[in-house]
């Protein structure tokens, strides 16, 4: 794969921008913090159909539109728009980039600045303080005051977008109606972390990296970017779907040869690695594996999940997916568990597929039938 990839594109995204920045649970203050989103539908006078929709990991605002910087269709154009079970017809989409994200919200891409919020004239790089899944949802929650959304209608999302979820409905229950964290856990666990640890070795081993200061002669660490996306990729997929696409097929007459992508299933790994670095920056990749991995909702109270959804009265819906070995339906059974222990009102559906942890973007028609189902119920709920 090429080394030589230039810097990611500048792309003007739409913004609020929060003069008095956002305290972080590191004890640092990002002033000012800028939270870049995007929306779809529109907000019905009561201001009662607002959904916010969270990302994964490397996913991003541009939930059902054309990529900026990819051009490709939005991550979840299969379930949003009209008549679909994201219907823009009835809802409001609210689609946010993560704090220390890459897409246009303070992340270490940003121009760093002092307490009083002044320029210092490079990017954050490493400087950039550690956030948490917490963190994000605080930025987010920003961004609901700023819209005058009184509560959301329901709070949905996937993988990563599933943990703030969580958050979103432990934090500030009185703000979600409905949640929806789908193919997520309350924690990650030591395996998730030891993946997330391999990538954050392969972009640190990368000469390019250069302590994190590439942006400094207009490089990126290519090489272990893509790496890191190769081994997090495989973790997405599942054998099944592994085999069904590639099997052992070959690129070339034989295997017995030094050249490079030998067989299909390295080619394609190595399609998503080179794409990637494309539209990814390296130092928000480790900025937000690392969010991932502190994750822990029960830590976050006395070691007692069910203390986290004490009294709630928000509506659940998990979904997980059978082959998912990222996020096993076991986690999302003890969620369930907890929830039942706080008296909330839950149901959950595991998925039956082949498809790994992506699942949850890929063609799945009885879980866009699940979740669709529980939105209406809770439109209807509310009179939406
Ligand atoms: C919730 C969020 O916000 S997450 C953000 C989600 N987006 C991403 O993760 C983007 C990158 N990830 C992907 O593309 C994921 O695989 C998915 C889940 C989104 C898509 O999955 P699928 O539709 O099953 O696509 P698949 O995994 O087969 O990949 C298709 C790509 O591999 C390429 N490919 C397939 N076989 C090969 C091969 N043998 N050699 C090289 N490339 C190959 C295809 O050309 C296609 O390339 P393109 O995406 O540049 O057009
Ligand atoms: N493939 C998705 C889900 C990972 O959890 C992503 O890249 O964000």
């Amino acid at each position: 794969m090429s080394q030589v990839v230039a810097p990611l594109p500048e792309v003007a995204h739409q913004h609020a921008v929060f003069a008095d920045g956002l305290p972080l649970d590191c004890g640092a203050v990002v002033v000012p913090l800028t939270v870049a989103f995007r929306t779809y539908g529109t907000l019905n006078a009561e201001r009662s159909n607002a959904v916010l929709v969270c990302h994964a990991l490397t996913g991003d605002q541009y939930l059902a539109e054309p990529h900026p910087v990819t051009g490709k269709p939005g991550w979840w154009e299969s379930i949003v728009g009209p008549g679909k079970p994201l219907d823009t017809d009835r809802y409001f989409l609210v689609c946010a980039n993560v704090l220390g994200g890459c897409m246009g919200s303070t992340g270490p891409r940003s121009e760093m600045t002092d307490a009083e919020g002044r320029g210092l004239g490079r990017p954050w790089g490493t400087d950039f303080p550690q956030v948490t899944i917490r963190d994000m949802v605080r930025a987010q929650k920003r961004l609901m005051d700023h819209l005058s959304i009184p509560r959301w209608l329901a709070v949905i999302g996937g993988s990563m977008g599933g943990m703030q979820v969580l958050e979103w409905a432990a934090t500030y229950p009185d703000a979600v109606l409905a949640a929806a964290p789908i193919a997520c856990a309350a924690h990650h666990s030591a395996q998730n972390i030891a993946f997330h640890e391999v990538g954050r070795q392969a972009i640190h081993g990368d000469p390019d990296w250069m302590g994190g200061r590439y942006w400094e002669d207009g490089r990126i660490p290519a090489r272990g970017l893509a790496v890191a996306r190769m081994v997090a990729h495989i973790t997405y997929l599942s054998e099944q779907a592994l085999t069904r696409k590639f099997g052992r097929r070959l690129r070339g007459a034989s295997a017995l040869t030094f050249l490079e992508d030998v067989f299909e299933v390295e080619s394609y790994l190595r399609h998503q690695g080179s794409t990637f670095v494309r539209r990814f920056d390296a130092n928000s990749y480790l900025t937000i594996t690392r969010a991932m991995d502190f994750f822990d909702l029960a830590a976050e109270h006395e070691g007692n999940l069910a203390r986290a959804f004490a009294g709630t009265s928000t509506r659940f819906f998990l979904a997980s997916f059978s082959s998912d070995w990222l996020f096993p339906t076991e986690e999302s059974r003890a969620v369930v568990r907890a929830l039942n222990a706080a008296g909330a009102r839950v149901s959950f559906v595991e998925i039956d597929s082949d498809k790994g942890h992506d699942a949850f973007l890929l063609e799945e028609p009885e879980f866009h039938a699940a979740l669709g189902g529980f939105l209406r119920g809770a439109a209807e709920k509310a009179g939406v």
